[in-house]
């Protein structure tokens, strides 16, 4: 009989595994580019449908095309375009283990969200339609799904304002929330730093808001632009850390050969991009 396979993210989440995973943002909207980044050797991958125009269906092809390299199943974080019980319903039914949640601001989002990947059990409060037959079930070949499906399923909660940080303790708190996840492009926006991540304030406020996820027991996770800034979190005890992006590698990459050849000097941006 064929069982759902392991969520190795959740499994990390839980062990607090060490050195920390280290993942980036997929940004490219490529099945092909993911494919390749499924090989560079990151332990997970975000697959943004925020800021890309990526739909379920896509979603569905760029997990697809993952499976057949080292990063795949739970180890692809599919970052939800917001907090939508319908579109979760989607990507859970297309085979997304692993959910950030957007913009979450209290525990009651945090429940809604956390309810809206659990197939209705034991009085959970569970809010996912059922259907039996899809990418998830493996067509059905997995017997036991709709029983086993609610236990592989790894959720994170995304902290993007300084009212959300104020709630950490609240939403951390909720049960069946795995990892919270800390946005420094938008928190340092809502607090008035707009593109300024490398601000003192801001700094502080990731500081703070790791600690604070800790004091609830929960891992914390965050995404910067460079390795200095990445280094910098995971002194500060963040448990899983994204650098940049595929786009802004590739746009990297790019400028650095084109300077290289001519001989001329790049600017780093404080923060670095992503
Ligand atoms: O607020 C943030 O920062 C994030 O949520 C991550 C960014 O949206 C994403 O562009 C990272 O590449």
């Amino acid at each position: 009989m064929m069982n759902l396979p392991l969520n190795q993210f959740k499994a990390w989440m839980q062990e607090r595994r060490k050195p920390v995973p280290l993942g980036t943002w997929m940004m490219t909207h490529s099945a092909q580019v993911s494919e390749a980044m499924g090989f560079a050797g990151f332990d997970f991958l975000v697959l943004d449908m925020e800021h890309v125009p990526v739909d379920s269906a896509d979603a569905v092809t760029i997990m697809r095309a993952l499976e057949g390299t080292p990063t795949k199943g739970g180890q692809i974080v599919v970052r939800l375009p917001w907090n939508d019980p319908i579109i979760v319903k989607r990507l859970l039914d297309g085979g997304a283990t692993t959910l950030m949640f957007p913009f979450i601001q209290n525990a009651d989002e945090a429940r809604s969200a956390v309810a809206s990947t659990r197939y209705p059990l034991d009085g959970n409060g569970g809010t996912r339609g059922c259907a039996a037959v899809h990418r998830a079930s493996r067509y059905g070949a997995i017997p036991n799904y709709l029983k086993t499906a609610n236990d592989s399923v790894c959720t994170i909660m995304q902290i993007e304002t300084p009212e959300a940080l104020a709630n950490i303790p609240a939403i951390a708190a909720v049960e069946g929330v795995d990892a919270v996840f800390i946005g420094p492009g938008d928190l340092s926006a809502n607090m008035g730093y707009l593109g300024n991540i490398a601000n003192e304030d801001v700094r502080h406020a990731l500081k703070t808001g790791v600690d604070a996820v800790h004091a609830a027991g929960k891992p914390c996770g965050i995404v910067l632009g460079n390795p200095e800034m990445v280094r910098w979190a995971i002194e500060l005890g963040y448990d899983f850390v994204a650098i940049g992006s595929d786009m802004s590698m590739l746009l990297a990459r790019a400028k650095e050969q084109i300077a290289a050849v001519r001989g001329e000097k790049q600017q780093q941006a404080a923060g670095g991009v992503y």
